[in-house]
């Protein structure tokens, strides 16, 4: 096999994404908070019957490229741990009433970002996860890396 200079100074590590929508409705509303300070703190978010959201949530995984297959991961597999952790968790969910773990966790987007991020983690093969990138709307854009404190 031919081999280029990316190659001959180690194995190359390349960036592979999925990018899939997802419709949801919440409401910003935090039980450490006051109603009073829930209205000031999100404002409309804070309307009590909710609004939704076309949501876009790009998933990239970083890693080396398997010389046998010529890939980093099968975007088929990608596309099924996504359908498996993300869609059928949130797509056509009122996210805060259907899915437990927002019961007691306020659903920003920051929030629904590590949600994905804990749930896509059980499910990639480990280290390959890089960046959950979610579009709440079209100006607002929220990243996780893993990252902890
Ligand atoms: N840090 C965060 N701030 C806000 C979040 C969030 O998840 N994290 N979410 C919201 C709301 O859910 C809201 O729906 C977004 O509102 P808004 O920015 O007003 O919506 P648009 O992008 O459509 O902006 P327009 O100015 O109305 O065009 C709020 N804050
Ligand atoms: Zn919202």
């Amino acid at each position: 096999m031919e081999t280029g200079t990316a190659q001959k100074m180690g194995r190359p590590y390349v960036y592979i994404s999925r990018t899939e929508s997802f419709s949801a409705c919440h409401r910003l509303h935090s039980p450490y908070l006051t109603d009073e300070e829930n209205r000031e703190t999100y404002g409309k978010c804070n309307n009590s019957n909710g609004h939704g959201h076309n949501y876009k949530v790009e998933v990239v995984l970083r890693g080396p490229v398997d010389p046998k297959t010529g890939m980093v991961m099968n975007l088929v597999d990608l596309k099924s741990y996504i359908n498996r952790s993300i869609m059928d968790a949130l797509d056509h969910k009122n996210i805060d009433k259907d899915v437990p773990y927002f019961k007691s966790t306020v659903s920003t987007t920051e929030n629904v970002a590590v949600f994905i991020w804990d749930r896509l983690s059980e499910l990639v093969p480990h280290g390959l996860l890089y960046e959950v990138k979610i579009h709440e709307t079209d100006k607002n854009v929220v990243y996780y890396r893993g990252d902890v404190q």
